[in-house]
């Protein structure tokens, strides 16, 4: 009866373990599945890793709080490691002095919530171009591709943001577009190497180490780029002109941190604000769509209310958005679930803890499955139904301090890019939402809304969304 030192798992084979047992297009599911038979933790055997996933919000606190700073590191994965200048970045640098650094660079200089706001204009730009593209379809009943549409509109404010480049339709756009999925899919495919490290020569072999160079070449000549022209026209630009490149080439030009600066942080930087931003608000902005269509009385309601507060307005911005605590709650029972990072981005431990009484070795890899924690029914009533309601008068809120509710995570790890997300999702989904009446395509079955997702650190669906979309008057 004494409790086993390791938590309990799946069985696996020699050598790899469960490795060839998950299905990396449903990750989140099957550890979900897993947990119902194993407890809220469990362990794999990845290859030669060990790794635990953790599915409740008592364990989820465990980790992200009591023992956060033995569970902050994160796995040196081969395609991460690359695509990040070997831990340049924020998201794949181990935690120690330079993480502190860099982060505070961000949080302080790039993501803060003031020049969040300076970004508005940028935002408010692009909302309208598209709204006029979605006035164009509505004329002629014309189908929209929602997901291909509202990807394209993230990336085109993030290209401003970030690069302060503009990139129409056409080779720019399709080029960067590529590259920028080639990078995600890069980072999230599963490299042999990193599990059995002695059977690396099966990655050669596969060719993706040869893909993985590649991309990492175009990702680095398309930075250079951006660096290079941003000192040519370098002018001075107020607060509102500056995007996050000329932000970061100041900070180095000025040495004002204790890390001085090199032309690989600003790309590591400026790689993480891309992938960080563009996928996750697409994400979030398809799934609330995905929920109002398929529940019709919502979408009625949540009209109801901009429609009455805003008036006449033409076109709704952050402060009005404020205004809508139904449309709040909305947004936010998507992020529950739709939580479009399912398993947040792994961890692992820097040095041995206890967690729920076993032993964990420094090494071990670290799930933590918000998608089923956001499913579970001790923390959450008819967990799988979608009410917003439930959030109307309610404390829960975002801050990872309330461990049932995670889609931004917890700890000092925690998601930097809240206030941007939140600024752009509030801003496109409350005037596509102002200005036109949506319905599914016909034929679209309602649960095929729901179809398969990509693999990868985010949840994208496999399938597109297909809408019409008709002018409120
Ligand atoms: C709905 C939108 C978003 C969601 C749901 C989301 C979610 C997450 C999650 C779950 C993590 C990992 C947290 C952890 O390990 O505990 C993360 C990390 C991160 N996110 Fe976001 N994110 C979003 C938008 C953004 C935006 C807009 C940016 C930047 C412009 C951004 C930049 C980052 C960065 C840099 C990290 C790494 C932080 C670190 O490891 O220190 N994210 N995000």
């Amino acid at each position: 009866s004494k409790k086993p030192s390791f938590p309990p798992g799946p069985r696996g084979h020699p050598i790899v373990g469960n490795l060839f047992q998950l299905d990396s297009s449903n990750l989140h599911e099957q550890l979900w599945e897993f947990s119902k038979r194993y407890g809220p933790l469990f362990s794999l055997q990845l290859g030669l890793r060990q790794a635990i996933v953790i599915c409740s919000p008592k364990l989820a606190k465990e980790v992200m709080k009591d023992h956060d700073s033995e569970c902050c590191r994160r796995p040196r994965l081969l395609g991460q490691q690359k695509l990040s200048y070997n831990g340049l970045d924020l998201a794949f640098s181990q935690y120690a002095d330079y993480w502190r650094e860099i982060r505070k660079i961000c949080v302080v200089h790039v993501l803060s919530a003031k020049r969040v706001s300076c970004f508005s204009t940028i935002r408010h730009l692009e909302v309208k171009k598209v709204m006029k593209k979605i006035s164009m379809h509505a004329s002629t009943s014309e189908i929209i591709n929602f997901s291909d549409m509202i990807l394209s509109l993230n990336s085109a404010i993030i290209c401003r943001i970030a690069l302060g480049k503009s990139y129409e339709q056409g080779t720019e756009r399709n080029k960067f577009d590529r590259l920028l999925s080639e990078c995600e899919t890069m980072m999230s495919s599963f490299f042999v190497s990193d599990y059995i490290p002695f059977m690396n020569w099966i990655d050669t072999l596969r060719g993706i180490h040869a893909r993985l160079e590649r991309t990492f070449k175009e990702m680095d000549d398309f930075y250079q780029e951006i660096i290079d022209e941003h000192l040519e026209y370098s002018q001075k630009k107020t607060p509102e002109e500056e995007d996050i490149v000329d932000v970061l080439l100041q900070l180095k030009k000025h040495h004002s941190f204790s890390i001085d600066l090199t032309n690989d942080n600003i790309k590591a930087v400026v790689m993480n604000i891309l992938v960080g931003a563009t996928s996750t608000t697409t994400a979030s902005t398809i799934g609330a769509m995905t929920e109002l269509l398929k529940n019709g009385n919502m979408m009625k309601k949540v009209q109801e209310e901009i429609r009455s507060i805003s008036g006449k307005k033409d076109f709704l911005d952050e402060d009005d958005v404020q205004k809508f605590p139904y449309f709040k709650a909305m947004v936010k029972e998507t992020l529950r679930l739709h939580a479009p990072a399912p398993l947040l981005v792994p961890r692992e431990t820097g040095e041995k803890c206890m967690i729920d009484g076993y032993e964990i070795p420094a090494k071990t890899m670290i799930y933590v499955n918000a998608w089923a924690i956001h499913r579970d029914p001790e923390a959450w009533k008819d967990p799988e139904q979608f009410i917003p309601e439930r959030f109307l008068n309610s404390t829960l809120d975002l801050q990872g301090k309330d461990f049932c509710f995670i889609p931004f995570g917890a700890g000092r790890k925690m998601c930097p890019g809240l206030h941007m997300a939140f600024a752009t999702l509030d801003v496109i989904l409350a005037n596509l939402l102002y200005s036109f009446d949506w319905q599914l395509v016909e034929g679209t079955e309602r649960n095929e809304t729901d179809a398969k997702v990509l693999p990868g650190l985010t949840q994208n669906k496999k399938e597109s969304l297909r809408v019409l979309a008709k002018r409120h008057v």
